[in-house]
């Protein structure tokens, strides 16, 4: 069974829906992404997800068991986890007190799980004295990261976690989401950049004005003309396709 499975969602903002019968699957220990053009409903269907949005059709499986009616604040408790892009942490707090919050829907030891966070995010175990609000930008994407893992979740949902980074930071961001899958857990990331999503997923989600475009392993996508689909001229089987176009339309 996947750990986050979410069928036919459609949801929105007002009367007509954004996202348009979504379905996705993640399962445990591996990175599924989610790619799409600006625009294409990928942080709409992430807030909903997380209970931000009330999706008006469909439903959503955490470990088997129907998350769709919970309200958005005890989601974390039904082992959902959600890292929106910004204003991720508590900047007058210090990381040990922002990590201290995000476990509070965990029924086991906060001390023995901040270890556990420390030992997949050592560098923030060094500043856990610091304020949130001094780190740089990326720091506090970990943070963010760090503290929806103190929740224990089964399912942890990025939105964006490299946006606004520099390449090296980029790269360390991406390390840590590896690593949060090594620890069994399910990572679903919403991520603007294709080259990176094809680089550090198994499983890619393309999306495309609120719908469903294709979806699959990683090696299945890759042959896919993803620049061609953002720009809506699939041109999938000529031979237009190339990784550094992918990439230079997402900057
Ligand atoms: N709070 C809101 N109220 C009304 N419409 C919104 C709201 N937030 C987003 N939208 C609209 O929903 C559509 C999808 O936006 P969304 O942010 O989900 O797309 P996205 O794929 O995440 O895009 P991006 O990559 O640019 O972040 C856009 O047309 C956007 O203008």
């Amino acid at each position: 069974m996947d750990a986050l499975t979410a069928e036919n969602i459609s949801s929105g903002y007002g009367r007509s829906p954004i996202v348009r019968d979504v379905s996705l699957s993640a399962p445990s220990g591996k990175i599924t992404t989610i790619v799409g053009p600006n625009g294409a409903g990928k942080s709409t269907f992430a807030k909903t997800l997380a209970g931000i949005l009330r999706p008006s059709t469909g439903r959503i499986l955490v470990n088997g068991v129907d998350i769709t009616r919970v309200p958005g604040h005890l989601i974390p408790r039904h082992g959902l986890s959600y890292v929106p892009q910004n204003d991720n942490v508590f900047r007058t707090l210090t990381v040990k007190e922002n990590l201290e919050v995000g476990g509070y829907p965990s029924k086991g030891d906060p001390r023995e799980r901040m270890l556990q966070v420390f030992r997949v995010f050592p560098d923030l175990q060094k500043a856990q004295d610091k304020k949130a609000g001094n780190l740089s930008g990326g720091q506090q994407n970990l943070l963010a990261m760090a503290r929806a893992l103190m929740a224990e979740p089964s399912v942890i949902v990025l939105d964006e976690p490299t946006a606004g980074l520099s390449p090296a930071y980029t790269d360390i961001v991406w390390t840590q989401i590896g690593r949060i899958a090594g620890e069994g857990t399910a990572v679903l990331v919403i991520e603007q950049n294709v080259e990176r999503a094809l680089t550090h997923a198994q499983f890619v989600h393309v999306l495309v004005a609120g719908t469903n475009h294709a979806h699959g392993p990683v090696e299945e996508i890759a042959k896919l003309d993803l620049a061609g689909i953002f720009l809506g001229q699939d041109r999938t089987n000529s031979s237009a396709s190339t990784t550094s176009t992918i990439s230079s339309i997402n900057h």
